[in-house]
């Protein structure tokens, strides 16, 4: 595999792994913006186990079947993707490049992989929506309070062709990321929240991330011009930490959000146009809410480890979840993936899909589009590997007949 195929793009040999994507944009981000994408809550055990949990399973692969034709491709929306991976939506992608999620978005379209957008982007929906095109986008929702900034979200994204909405259920309020207090994370004022930008220019106040001990001394909330050091920092260097004042727009996660209130009238305000997905269910009880309630999708996440520390690991709250969701409607996870074997493992314990969030977020930080389209290459070519090393030339042939699990003990068991 060292040669490409004709027309493949070479190898960068700076970066064969997600692991090593990792380290190079660890040198290009200011500690404030890397601890604030790779931390997790408290004491970081949920962000650890979604990755390390992928180890309890391993792969029985079957062979002597004919590999020529591989097709990692699924569909998803009416559209073809190119393997079963998307962009998970996160939060203020301009801290790790300029271009933010416009250069994910053109990664995307070039990569025919789906995106999900943060409704906490640093770029409109309909700049991000037309840098990615016809391809499949979903507009990630947290369902605010005051009703009117998310109707009107709602209608903006209809508008611009987003296929669903992703309503964020695991944030009723903000997990506790200690890094973040100590931090005391702000965007710079270079940069906006982009879809609220108009609401929040207009109220004077300023949304904290991680509650009360994110509230800035006063001398720090005097306006500044944005500092020109935020800018140009893609010359390999590592960034030094932006200067300068910080607005967050002001709508916190919502804690009044509940099924029998919200999720009808978020289906009423989405038809026709879009699918109602819930993004952050961990237990076959909620699945079977989510069914009960119409939702068109279930994506099990515990965003990334951000939210409840303690919590299982998404790969270990999946076979529940698609026990009890029982193929009625699709199920997609997300967390911890890393490589294209933990793909194959998530599809073959019943996820359809599964969604990446911080190896894209190192993407952008080390080339910006290139990083990106470098770290969905790199996932996409080691599942693909995967399937065809496992004798599977299809996605819908992956199944738990190609995994055993292996306990602490040692004990492997077939599933
Ligand atoms: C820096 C960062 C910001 C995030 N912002 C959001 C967000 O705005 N909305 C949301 O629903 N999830 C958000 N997430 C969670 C992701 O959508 C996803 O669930 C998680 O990153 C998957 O885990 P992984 O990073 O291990 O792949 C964020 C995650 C990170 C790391
Ligand atoms: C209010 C949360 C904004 C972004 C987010 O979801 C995250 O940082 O995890």
């Amino acid at each position: 595999m060292a040669a490409r195929e004709k027309g493949e793009k070479p190898h960068d040999l700076n970066c064969l792994t997600i692991h090593e994507l990792e380290k190079h944009a660890e040198l290009r981000m200011d500690k404030q913006t890397r601890d604030y994408y790779n931390e997790g809550a408290d004491s970081g055990t949920t962000l650890l186990e979604n990755s390390t949990a992928y180890n309890k399973y391993r792969i029985r692969p079957r062979v002597l079947r004919d590999m020529s034709l591989i097709d990692t491709s699924v569909p998803l929306f009416g559209v073809k993707n190119s393997v079963p991976i998307g962009v998970a939506p996160t939060a203020m992608q301009c801290l790790a490049h300029p271009d933010g999620e416009i250069a994910t978005a053109r990664a995307c379209k070039d990569a025919e992989v789906a995106m999900g957008l943060s409704s906490f982007a640093t770029n409109t929906l309909e700049d991000v929506a037309k840098a990615i095109g016809d391809h499949p986008h979903v507009l990630q929702l947290y369902l605010f309070e005051e009703r009117e900034h998310s109707k009107k979200l709602i209608q903006r994204a209809k508008k611009a062709g987003y296929k669903a909405v992703f309503l964020t259920v695991d944030t009723p309020m903000l997990g506790r990321r200690n890094m973040e207090i100590r931090n005391q994370f702000k965007l710079p004022k270079v940069y906006k929240i982009a879809n609220f930008a108009e609401d929040s220019d207009s109220a004077a106040s300023e949304t904290v991330m991680n509650g009360a001990s994110l509230s800035a001394p006063s001398s720090e909330k005097t306006e500044e011009k944005a500092s020109s050091s935020t800018k140009g920092y893609h010359d390999g260097k590592q960034r030094r930490p932006p200067k300068g004042p910080i607005t967050f727009h002001t709508h916190a996660p919502n804690p009044t959000l509940c099924w029998e209130r919200d999720i009808g009238w978020l289906k009423e305000q989405c038809a026709p146009e879009m699918e109602v997905w819930v993004k952050g269910i961990a237990t076959a009880e909620d699945a079977h809410l989510a069914v009960h309630h119409g939702v068109d999708g279930i994506v099990v996440s515990n965003h990334g480890g951000r939210q409840l520390n303690g919590a299982l690991a998404t790969i270990d709250a999946l076979p529940e979840v698609v026990e009890a969701v029982d193929r009625k409607i699709p199920v997609h996870v997300d967390g911890g993936i890393r490589h294209g074997t933990d793909v194959f493992k998530a599809l073959a314990l019943g996820a359809d899909f599964v969604w990446i969030g911080r190896p894209v977020l190192w993407g952008l930080a080390y080339k910006g589009q290139e990083g990106v389209e470098l770290c969905l290459r790199l996932l996409s070519d080691e599942f693909k590997l995967c399937m065809g090393l496992a004798g599977t030339v299809k996605v819908t042939e992956i199944s738990k007949d190609y995994l055993v699990k292996v306990d602490k003990s040692g004990f492997i068991s077939r599933l």
